[in-house]
């Protein structure tokens, strides 16, 4: 059906009238926020003129608080209803640039007529006419038109399924009012619509997918069945944009009780952060809390140990196979992350609730005050049925009240008087006019040498115990370190601690690595969340209740032990999981999702598949495809482009050569992010150095938190997550790409293109290029 001029023309006057109501409702609204702006501004200028304050009597100071209480909150009140304006204002902005995407002409049964429903980011209600102009892509109603093509066809609404006949669907691409094209579309939503979008060249940040949701994208956004639900989903087939939009679609349904605080997003690396941080924004929404594991490790950590990073952690890995003690540290690193060994740990925990807890010497001036044999004496004499935390908790309550009694020994002590005679003119000063306005109180009078003597030595020892006080609420009397030391020190604590308990080979070097590592303080990363686990569960874990919706990017890369500990910190969080196990890089993932689902209760969980891959050209994703176990299953969108190429060199100076050509190639050709992509951030700075001086260029590591566009050199353990237009793989040779086990980063690395893959090698190919199908690549000319 195609779309005739006249109704073209009648479009385009739906679109000029909405934009004209819009602009009425911008106009009256900016109206009412100035007004509102005078009033905010009057309250504050006149705050001080309407409260009466009177600090005469207690009576007249309580009315003077409660009348700048009742101030502060009008004034609090308006701020908040100002910014609500504010937002709306920039929503119908948006709104009047492009007001909506789609229409569905929906007839309900047992209507005769039927209905023309406008989706756009936002709804827009007509007051005069009492219709939606507008309504928002997250309405009940919309879903129709990611669920269906015309036909029959229901939805769910609050009070129950709604059926009847969808006459047409439409889609437009509105641009600054104008409508730029029209497109009336069957099954899949608008493939026209779907190409133009995704041809477009890439940018530094990801855009919002609303107006072309796919429909198993619509199953996840829409959600609300399953407390976990889990995506696999193949490169590129859009989780990441799914998710983002899925957060948009919460904050909408459940707009009453939900806010952006109540929803956190775990994901890969800062980088990644920035990239997707102007989604929702786009969408008239706020961000969610957005993190990455590695910032909840640091955050809960602190200073006590250097703390590795998943990425040093993953430039060992690729590099130091050589290096003595690999292996065990492979071994280690898996062991360590297995839900087996969650419940050594928590054997270990048990085991501590009988004997061999280890305490600090509460320490004062050089002696300790009280001893860890004290603590520990204290600890294991209160009732061994309470759990471990409880226990620690019980003891510091002890140890506060010993050093309040110690406090008061201490006052008499000759180091006090010693102190007093110490103390400068100015400190004295403020104890002796702290002391005068105290008398005032106490009706005490101060002409006592040693009432004064007394309630300096109190200040003084008060000030020096505030130290030990503190370190006892922060439970520093428990040594942690140590305790996490002793599971470690000799290879049989562990069956002494869990009997029975599988080990893994090079168990003896796994331990003496350990140790030995944490003898200079230093944290690897496959043991900072078993650590922090063991911290948590003795001094009590320390969980995050008001969070509501959990996701967790690049899902893939956690391992099981840290999927564990985070639904232990999310008590009341429904989890999102979206992952792609074909880009499972780090070597203690999970080798597959099955092993989450007794976790969360097989019932609880639902798993949805995405094969269909928008990102990349069917070039690339035919060539892609073949690098992994499976492939055969991603389905390419249908959008052309140039077949990668291949092209070899004889050393690094012809390869550096040669990368530098094509980048100049694929500058003039117009693309805007090119990336350079090595396998490590050491050979990173290799290629940035051979390439510095062809071409502009900017080297991305893991401390890089965002970036511009043109032409990058990234590791490709950073490049997770996002996309460039042009991607070049620095050297996908043999030595590079050879280990089964660096598969999967070599996938990942080339399913970053969106529009070219160039792939560069010194000496032989990796093989699993040699698997692939040589009609899906070319060599360089
Ligand atoms: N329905 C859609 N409409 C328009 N663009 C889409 C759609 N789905 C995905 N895309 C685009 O495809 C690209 C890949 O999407 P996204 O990054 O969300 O995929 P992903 O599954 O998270 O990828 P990966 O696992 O490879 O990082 C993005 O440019 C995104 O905008």
């Amino acid at each position: 059906m195609s779309i005739t001029e006249h109704d073209w023309q009648a479009e385009q006057q739906r679109v000029d009238r909405v934009v004209r109501k819009i602009s009425q409702r911008i106009a009256a609204l900016r109206q009412h926020a100035g007004k509102m702006k005078t009033d905010i501004v009057d309250i504050r200028k006149n705050f001080w003129e309407d409260v009466t304050v009177n600090l005469d009597d207690p009576g007249e100071a309580a009315e003077t608080y409660a009348s700048m209480k009742q101030q502060a909150e009008v004034l609090s009140e308006r701020e908040r209803s100002h910014r609500h304006v504010q937002n709306q204002i920039t929503t119908y902005m948006r709104l009047k640039r492009s007001p909506y995407f789609g229409r569905i002409d929906f007839r309900e049964d047992g209507e005769e007529k039927a209905e023309r429903i406008y989706l756009g980011i936002a709804s827009f209600f007509d007051e005069q006419n009492d219709q939606f102009l507008v309504y928002d892509w997250r309405a009940p109603i919309s879903s129709l038109y990611y669920d269906y093509s015309p036909g029959p066809v229901e939805y769910e609404t609050p009070a129950g399924k709604v059926r009847g006949e969808m006459e047409r669907k439409r889609q437009y691409m509105i641009r600054d009012g104008r409508i730029q094209s029209m497109f009336d579309t069957g099954i899949t939503i608008g493939d026209e619509l779907l190409q133009e979008v995704l041809g477009k060249r890439s940018d530094t940040q990801m855009k919002s997918i609303v107006a072309t949701i796919q429909k198993e994208q619509n199953r996840i956004i829409r959600n609300e069945r399953s407390p976990i639900l889990i995506v696999q989903g193949a490169a590129g087939s859009g989780k990441t944009s799914a998710a983002l939009q899925r957060v948009a679609y919460l904050l909408y349904r459940y707009r009453e009780t939900l806010r952006s605080e109540n929803i956190v997003l775990f994901s890969p690396n800062p980088l990644f952060n920035s990239y997707v941080s102007t989604v929702l924004p786009e969408l008239g929404e706020e961000n969610m809390q957005q993190t990455t594991f590695q910032e909840y490790l640091e955050q809960q950590l602190g200073q006590t140990f250097q703390l590795e990073d998943p990425f040093t952690q993953m430039e060992y890995i690729l590099t130091a196979v050589n290096e003595p003690g690999y292996s065990a540290r492979m071994e280690g690193i898996r062991y360590k992350a297995a839900l087996e060994f969650m419940q050594v740990m928590e054997r270990y925990i048990t085991f501590l609730g009988r004997e061999g807890m280890i305490f600090r010497d509460l320490k004062f001036r050089d002696e300790a005050i009280i001893s860890a044999e004290r603590i520990k004496e204290r600890f294991y004499s209160l009732d061994p049925s309470l759990p471990v935390s409880n226990r620690i908790k019980l003891t510091a309550d002890w140890l506060h009240e010993e050093l309040r009694k110690r406090e008061v020994e201490e006052r008499t002590k000759p180091w006090v008087d010693e102190e007093i005679e110490l103390l400068d003119n100015e400190a004295y000063l403020r104890v002796y006019r702290k002391l005068q306005r105290e008398k005032r109180f106490t009706e005490e009078t101060f002409d006592d040498f040693n009432r004064e003597r007394e309630m300096l030595g109190a200040m003084i020892v008060r000030e020096r115990f505030k130290r030990l006080r503190m370190d006892v609420k922060r439970l520093h009397f428990v040594d942690i370190p140590a305790l996490y030391r002793q599971l470690f020190a000799e290879p049989e604590q562990i069956l002494r601690v869990a009997p029975g308990a599988r080990l893994p080979e090079h168990w003896e070097a796994i331990c003496a690595q350990t140790a030995e590592r944490l003898k200079r303080f230093e944290l690897a990363y496959e043991d900072a969340t078993p650590y922090l686990y063991l911290k948590q569960k003795i001094e009590g874990l320390n969980t995050h209740p008001s969070v509501r919706h959990v996701f967790i990017d690049e899902a893939q890369d956690y391992s099981p032990f840290q999927f564990a500990f985070i639904k232990q910190l999310f008590p009341h969080g429904r989890m999102t999981l979206l992952g792609d196990l074909n880009q499972a890089i780090y070597i203690h993932a999970t080798d597959g999702f099955d092993p989450l689902l007794p976790l969360y209760g097989t019932e609880q969980t639902e798993t949805i598949v995405l094969t269909r891959s928008y990102r990349s050209t069917r070039q690339i994703v035919e060539f892609t495809r073949q690098l992994i176990a499976g492939g055969k299953e991603i389905v390419p969108f249908n959008r052309k482009g140039s077949k990668p190429t291949l092209a070899q060199a004889s050393d690094e100076t012809e390869l550096a050569a040669k990368v530098a050509d094509r980048i100049r190639k694929l500058q003039s050709d117009g693309h805007q992010t090119i990336a350079v992509i090595c396998k490590t951030a050491r050979e990173s700075l290799e290629a940035y150095d051979a390439l510095k001086e062809h071409a502009d260029l900017s080297l991305i590591g893991k401390e890089t938190t965002s970036f511009e566009t043109g032409t990058l050199v990234i590791p490709s353990y950073l490049a997770k997550g996002i996309e460039f237009d042009a991607v070049i793989i620095y050297n996908g040779s043999r030595a590079q790409y050879g280990r089964e086990s660096e598969r999967k980063l070599f996938y990942t690395a080339c399913t970053r293109a969106m529009h070219e893959l160039h792939i560069y090698f010194i000496g032989e190919m990796s093989p699993f290029i040699s698997g692939v199908s040589p009609d899906t690549y070319e060599w360089e000319a």
